[in-house]
């Protein structure tokens, strides 16, 4: 299932994301800004249970957050600003990385490091890359998490082709999508057209 956030503030910040003008310190902001709006959706069916606080008027039963603890998992480079911005939602959260490149000429997903929490196959997972393009890196990403015994994943990225969303549907069916938007297509070079460009050079200011 893909969700698309149709928020006007979503679409509003990543208007000027797309924007050529906008510059690194914008850019990683809005990255940033943009990774909490999409969590609070991707997040909407998190358990809740009754527990019993007081106020300073009364007591009673509240809800809060309960059932599979979570993880957040970032494909280096670009999804880091996203787990670095969301886990201040949920501090609780471990955070893993997954070290992945795209070959520019063959477009393949190139896999350089790994590291996940111990207890993942226990833990809800968040996977985050601001951009799914061909979609190699984040179904590469996934079969990795799967791999290490995840079993609950939800890939939260700010733009996608619907020629990665495709292929993530096709190789992991179980895995829900949640994207500020759908873009046209992908260019010769594999880039989302209109896109943003370069995600990872966009907020390390690389290029
Ligand atoms: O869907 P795909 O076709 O695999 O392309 C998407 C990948 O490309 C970008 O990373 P990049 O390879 O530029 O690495 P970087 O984050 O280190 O810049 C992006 O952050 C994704 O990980
Ligand atoms: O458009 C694209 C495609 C892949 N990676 C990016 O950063 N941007
Ligand atoms: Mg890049």
């Amino acid at each position: 299932m893909v969700t698309v956030v149709t928020h006007p503030l979503v679409q509003h910040k990543l208007s000027h994301m797309r924007d050529v003008h906008t510059g690194v310190k914008e850019f990683r902001e809005l990255a940033a800004e943009l990774s909490l709006l999409l969590a609070y959706e991707a997040m909407r069916d998190l358990e809740l249970e009754p527990h019993r606080l007081s106020t300073p008027l009364e007591s009673g039963e509240f809800p809060m957050l309960t059932g599979k603890k979570l993880a957040l998992v970032a494909i280096l480079r670009a999804g880091l600003i996203m787990t670095d911005s969301i886990v201040q939602l949920v501090p609780a959260a471990k955070v893993g990385h997954i070290g992945l490149y795209r070959d520019p000429q063959t477009l393949q997903p190139v896999a350089y490091y790994n590291k996940l929490p111990t207890d993942i196959a226990e833990r809800r997972v968040f996977l985050t890359d601001p951009m799914l393009a061909t979609g190699g890196s984040a179904s590469a990403a996934i079969q990795s998490l799967k791999d290490a015994g995840a079993a609950s994943i939800k890939l939260m990225s700010i733009l996608a082709a619907p020629e990665g969303v495709a292929v993530i549907e096709r190789d992991h069916p179980d895995v829900d999508i949640v994207v500020a938007a759908v873009d046209s297509h992908l260019n010769d070079h594999g880039y989302i057209v209109p896109g943003l460009g370069d995600a990872g050079d966009r907020i390390y200011g690389t290029k």
